[in-house]
Order: C-alpha cells, then sequence, then structure tokens
C-alpha cells in the first residue's frame, strides 16, 4: 500500500508520497508489481497529465518516517481535475489494491463517494488545520533551510535569510490558500482558529482572470510583477498632497485601493499588467492588516504565513514582510516556509501507520 497524504483544498490537491527506499526482498511480492509500477510513475515523471505537476525541486530525501527511511515527493493538480486524477490512478491499478489514503481538506469530504467509487479507495479524514501544523513542525525538523524570512523587504536587493524556527512557540499561523485561516499557535496540540477572511488566493486569482483576461496563476503573478498599483489606487498624497502627518500615514500610502477607477480617463490609463498589481497588494495588504492585528491581540511576536498563494509570489512576501516591520515598528516578524502550500498534505502522510484500516472508524466523519 503506498503512503501518501492528500490535501484536497478548495483550489489546489496536494499529494505527498513516501518513496520507501529501503525496500527488503521480502517485499517484493504480488502486491509490490502494481507498486512498483506506481512508485516509477510517481518519482520518474515530473508532469501528470495535462494539469498535475511534480514540484521536484521540494523534494526531501533521507526521511525516516516509521522507521522505513526514504524520499518526499510533492505533487499537485487542480482540484477541480479530480475526476480525470481519479481516472489515471486507475489506469495505473489504484484499484487492484485495498487501500485506504489519508485525506484532509474540504474535498476529502467532497469527493470521498468518488474515491470509493472510481478507485475502490477508502479516505480516512483528518483535520485541515490539525494537519497543517503537524506537517509544518515535522518539515522544520527535518529540512534546516525550511524557514526563512526577508531582509530589507522593502528594498530592490531584498534577500531571503534563514531563520532558526527550532523554538517555534507561539506563533500566529497565516495559512492563504483559496480564503485564509489564522491560528495561533502555542505547543504542538495547543492552537485555536482565532480569525479568517474570504479574501484570499482565491480572490486573487478570480479577480485577475476576470479583469486582465488571464487564464493562469502563474499569469497573473507575471502581469502583477509587470503592473503598478499606484496608477489604480488613490494614495494618502492624492487625498493630502503629501503624507497625513499627525496620524503617522505616509503619503504613498494606499488609502483606497482601485481608487481612482471610478474616472473615466483613469480606467483607459491602466494597463492589465498595474491592475493585476493591484488586486495583488490589495489582497496582501488585506492579509497583512488582519495578521497584525491578530498577533498583537494575541500578543505573539512570530507571524508565519503559508499556502499556495505565495508560491512564485516574491512581491506578496516582501510586502507582508515589510508591512509586519513597519506598522509594528519592528516587534513582528514575518516569516516564511519553503514547502509553502504542502504541509496539510505531509500532516495526512504522518498519520499514515499499519493499523489505520483499523483506526478508520475512530477518525472525523
Ligand atoms: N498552479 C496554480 N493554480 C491555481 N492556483 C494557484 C497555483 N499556484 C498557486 N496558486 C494560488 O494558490 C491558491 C491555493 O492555495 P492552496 O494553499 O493550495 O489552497 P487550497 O487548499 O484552498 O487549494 C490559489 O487560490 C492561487 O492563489
Ligand atoms: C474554509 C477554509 C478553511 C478552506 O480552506 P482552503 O481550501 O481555502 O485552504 C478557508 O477557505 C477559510 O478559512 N476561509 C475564510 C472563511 C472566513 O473566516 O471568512
Amino acid at each position: 500500500m503506498p503512503w501518501f497524504g492528500m490535501d484536497i483544498g478548495g483550489t489546489l490537491t496536494k499529494l505527498v508520497y513516501f518513496e520507501p527506499k529501503d525496500i527488503t526482498p521480502g517485499e517484493l511480492d504480488q502486491e509490490a508489481r502494481i507498486l512498483r509500477n506506481i512508485r516509477r510513475y510517481l518519482t520518474k515523471n515530473s508532469a501528470y497529465g495535462k494539469t498535475g505537476h511534480r514540484d521536484s525541486h521540494l523534494q526531501m530525501d533521507d526521511v525516516v518516517i516509521r522507521g522505513r527511511r526514504g524520499s518526499l515527493h510533492f505533487i499537485r493538480f487542480p482540484t477541480s481535475e479530480m475526476l480525470s486524477f481519479l481516472k489515471l490512478a486507475k489506469s495505473k491499478g489504484m484499484a487492484q489494491l485495498v487501500t485506504t489514503v489519508c485525506a484532509t481538506g474540504g474535498g476529502a469530504f467532497k469527493f470521498e463517494e468518488d474515491f470509493r467509487q472510481h478507485v475502490n479507495m477508502k479516505l480516512a479524514k483528518f483535520d485541515e488545520l490539525d494537519a497543517l501544523i503537524k506537517g509544518i513542525l515535522f518539515t522544520e525538523t527535518h529540512n534546516k533551510c525550511e524557514c526563512y524570512f526577508w531582509e530589507n523587504a522593502n528594498e530592490i536587493s531584498s534577500t531571503k535569510k534563514k531563520f532558526d524556527f527550532s523554538q517555534p512557540y507561539p506563533f500566529i499561523l497565516v495559512n492563504v490558500g483559496s480564503g485564509v485561516s489564522v491560528l495561533a499557535v502555542r505547543g504542538p496540540d495547543n492552537y485555536k482558529r482565532i480569525s479568517g477572511t474570504s479574501l484570499g488566493g482565491g480572490t486573487f486569482l478570480g479577480l485577475c482572470c476576470l479583469l486582465t483576461g488571464c487564464e493562469t496563476f502563474e499569469e497573473a503573478i507575471q502581469l502583477a510583477t509587470k503592473g503598478d498599483h499606484k496608477k489604480v489606487d488613490k494614495l494618502v498624497k492624492d487625498i493630502y498632497g503629501g503624507d497625513y502627518e499627525r496620524f503617522g500615514l505616509p503619503g504613498e500610502l494606499v488609502a483606497s485601493s482601485f481608487g481612482q477607477m471610478h474616472l473615466q480617463e483613469r480606467r483607459q490609463s491602466v494597463s492589465k499588467e498595474d491592475l493585476a498589481h493591484a488586486i495583488l497588494v490589495t489582497i496582501t495588504n488585506n492579509i497583512g492588516s488582519i495578521a497584525r492585528m491578530c498577533a498583537s491581540n494575541e500578543k505573539i511576536e512570530k507571524v508565519v504565513f503559508v499556502g499556495n498563494f505565495l508560491r512564485v509570489n516574491p512581491i506578496s512576501m516582501k510586502l507582508l514582510a515589510y508591512a509586519m516591520d513597519y506598522w509594528s515598528k519592528g516587534t513582528l516578524k514575518a516569516l516564511f516556509l519553503e514547502h509553502e502550500g504542502y504541509f496539510g498534505a505531509v500532516g495526512c502522510l504522518l498519520q499514515f501507520n499499519g493499523e489505520l484500516h483499523a483506526q478508520v472508524g475512530d477518525l472525523l466523519t
């Protein structure tokens, strides 16, 4: 039975596969032939079907899980392609294995019956926020370069620096997926969900597709990289002519996101790149404000941002880093993790064990 952890999110499904590297001759039985084919397929390819990708740069080798040594592989595909994924899994012989797969995310509930019907698989369901925290703690201890911050985040020359996260507690965790969840984490099993917002990665992508005609997240980020949000937003200086000194609001600060767009001549002079940048800045700043308020309410200084919204998205990471530092007068620290959106799936994989079948009845329903 292959070791998978699956996080079926609102936009992307994340699949983490543990490839054992210490297989004994005794394990090479009839069932292992299908397993071997699945292993080869997953580890030798970097694309699956039209929309599945393996993030080979994130692969973790020499990892020990439950006494087995092997590699972790990180694969993602759009959740909207779930039925194609199930067909592909069936064509690789998955339906012939009596398997239970550990799954988390809303899709573990939504697609449960499809898994049973198409590939004869049971889903052992785990809560996504429990899995997220377990995945972060595991990955951080197994990858010394996992946690980083952006030094001099407002400068073009800003670079990533390793952060020692070996003493993590307490920290605020901001998961920017389709939507956003904010947690206060005080220990491995001690956390609460303190806030959230529906204005998340899904909003960025949805609005970009609507306003610029782009089709993918990568395209949206490329457009944003070339745009200038100041042509779209109304700044404090557009209103005050300079800084609003009494309350310390610099002239360059956005006073009103998209605030220039009620004027026709302004609308005519903005490009789709400017619009994409403005959407990115709007969504990011809003997440930053919520994170900051949560950190200050909870009296916690470290704020860890995760989720695939941050994938290939240094603009948002640097904005968040700068905003945390600036508005807190240097007391809050924005931190980021290399495996961005995969922690739920890792946390889920860690729940896998030989007694899983016996435990399924005790799991969440
Ligand atoms: N290849 C991609 N396709 C779609 N969205 C992507 C992609 N890469 C990054 N994203 C961003 O990541 C968000 C989803 O993040 P994720 O953490 O996977 O959340 P979820 O679990 O809700 O799917 C999307 O809303 C989008 O902003
Ligand atoms: C419902 C969710 C936990 C689902 O997680 P996701 O698939 O977005 O990662 C998340 O989208 C969320 O927390 N939304 C914000 C809801 C709110 O607090 O307004």
